[in-house]
């Protein structure tokens, strides 16, 4: 609702602007007569061959309106050469007037669609825009004649620079706000995913979601395995929310994060005056607050031995001991365990409890590393760069074929978490709407040229035992020969001919 009169305040204000020059009608160079009606300004010119040039666009006029406004105002013609520009908005860019008329807008406004907007006749209003390091509203709109693009008017809106300021912090949070109710209505307490978050269109990814779905209706208990950052968390939710549980809640602990004197208590809470700084009352532990819903045990293979023996006894007798109760209280909760350590060596090396163990283990649910599906990698960094580039309210739409193709062929040691922040660090360095290979991380980056570098080193053997070969032919396979026509010592030829491991019978 905050957005909604937000962005409608906006729209009036540059409505104002619009009829201000539709009251000057009479000056004997624009006639403007139609507004936003229809998204888009239609120009009527009383001279001229229906393109905008500067001739028929009275500065003067123009300055007079738009000048003492908060906002910026840009004219550019129908290939996009700006043609009037606002003196406040020269000033918020910090240059000249006379320098960047007649300049490709692109060259002068970073984050530009000005020249977009002249393409595709389409007004895009109350857009974020990042420019000079502030984010600004921008409204585009295209100016139509006779269903011929003219050019396009496009105005920034902002204050002093302090008011600015104001007006861009509130934009953020009121864009965390918005995204934060949205992602909240739908779910019950603590479930962050649904089984449509999962992102993937891997053989692999399309078994992954149908075992979800068959282990989903059942109580049963589910082991997820798999590197750190492929989504255990997230299948873990998934689980929960396609399941018979997903209007109970979903709660997390991390069995690695939790100090080992405290597990227990945290775990199944504990009753009044069972130990010294105990609350007056007791405190529920995390079963209890996971009643008819799901508890989620991260990093299990991290849950000190003793609390496997309790661990135990809750999955076999469904019940739990709060510290210091006389009597145990029957619990209503799903378990899921995840971890990325091997859980079987771990028995072997008596870490992890073997009964334990088999109980948890019935259904396994392995995540496969990113690098072993490769073909999900476009569909993850385009739903990264989604979510990233409205988060920073930065307009960037894709990337680079050369950029994809280094994703693609990157080894992902941190999974889906590594491709996440890749995406999300190289939106913030893109300089244009499409990513770059010069916008992603070093690590990236080196890696691809590690790549080239041993290709070209692979393509040159090749090529020398593909020389020596047919010299070995040439020379009826006599070496002495061979290696005078390659114009080496027979020595040097030996040493080649095991490096590339050339036989001769
Ligand atoms: N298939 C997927 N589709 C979309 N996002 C994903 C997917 N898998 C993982 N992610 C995202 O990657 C990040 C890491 O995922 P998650 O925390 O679930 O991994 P994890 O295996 O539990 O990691 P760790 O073992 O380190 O705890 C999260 O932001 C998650 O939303």
């Amino acid at each position: 609702m905050t957005i909604f009169l937000f962005t409608f305040f906006l729209f009036r204000l540059c409505r104002q602007h619009v009829y201000q020059l539709i009251s000057t009608r009479g000056e004997d160079t624009i006639k403007i007569v139609t507004a936003f009606k229809n998204k888009s300004i239609n120009f009527s010119m009383e001279k001229g061959n229906g393109m905008i040039s500067e001739k028929f666009l009275n500065t003067r006029l123009l300055d007079i309106v738009f000048g003492k406004t908060y906002s910026g105002t840009l004219i550019v013609d129908h290939e996009g050469y700006i043609r009037y520009i606002s003196r406040n908005f020269c000033d918020f860019l910090k240059v000249e007037r006379n320098e960047v008329i007649g300049e490709h807008v692109t060259h002068t406004i970073e984050n530009t669609r000005m020249h977009l907007v002249v393409k595709t006749g389409k007004a895009e209003l109350a857009q974020l825009q990042f420019l000079r390091g502030e984010y600004v509203i921008a409204n585009r709109i295209p100016i139509i004649e006779d269903g011929k693009i003219l050019g396009a008017v496009g105005i920034i809106i902002f204050r002093d620079l302090y008011d600015w300021q104001k007006l861009n912090t509130h934009i953020r949070h009121m864009l965390s706000q918005s995204r934060f109710l949205l992602e909240k209505q739908p779910r019950a307490a603590g479930v962050k995913y649904m089984l449509n978050d999962l992102i993937g269109s891997s053989r692999q990814m399309a078994l992954l979601k149908e075992k979800i779905k068959k282990v989903a209706r059942g109580d049963i208990t589910v082991l997820i395995t798999g590197e750190s950052g492929t989504g255990k968390e997230l299948v873990a939710h998934s689980i929960h929310s396609s399941s018979d549980r997903s209007s109970g809640p979903f709660i997390k602990i991390n069995c690695g994060a939790i100090p080992e004197h405290l597990m227990e208590s945290e775990l199944f809470g504990y009753e009044e005056g069972s130990f010294t700084g105990a609350k007056k009352g007791g405190k529920p532990g995390k079963f209890q607050a996971a009643e008819g819903g799901t508890i989620f045990l991260d990093e299990i293979g991290d849950m000190p031995v003793m609390m496997q023996v309790k661990l135990l006894r809750v999955l076999q007798e469904k019940e739990i001991e709060p510290v210091g109760a006389v009597h145990p209280k029957p619990i209503d909760v799903r378990i899921i365990a995840a971890t990325n350590q091997p859980l079987k060596e771990l028995v072997e090396q008596n870490r992890f409890r073997k009964d334990l163990y088999y109980r948890i283990n019935a259904i396994q649910l392995d995540i496969p590393p990113l690098r072993t599906r490769a073909e999900d990698i476009p569909l993850l960094a385009r739903h990264f760069l989604k979510k990233a580039s409205s988060g920073l309210g930065k307009r960037v739409t894709g990337f680079s074929p050369e950029a994809l193709s280094a994703l693609e062929g990157y080894n992902w040691p941190g999974n889906i978490r590594e491709l996440e922040n890749a995406v999300h660090a190289a939106v913030y360095m893109a300089s244009s709407d499409a990513i770059g290979l010069e916008d992603l991380p070093e690590a990236i980056r080196e890696h691809l040229n590690r790549k080239k570098e041993s290709s070209l080193k692979e393509r040159m053997e090749a090529a020398e035992k593909q020389m020596i070969e047919e010299a070995l032919r040439a020379a009826c396979f006599d070496k002495k020969r061979a290696a005078k026509a390659l114009g080496i010592g027979h020595s040097t030829l030996y040493d080649k001919m095991k490096k590339l491991r050339i036989e001769v019978k």
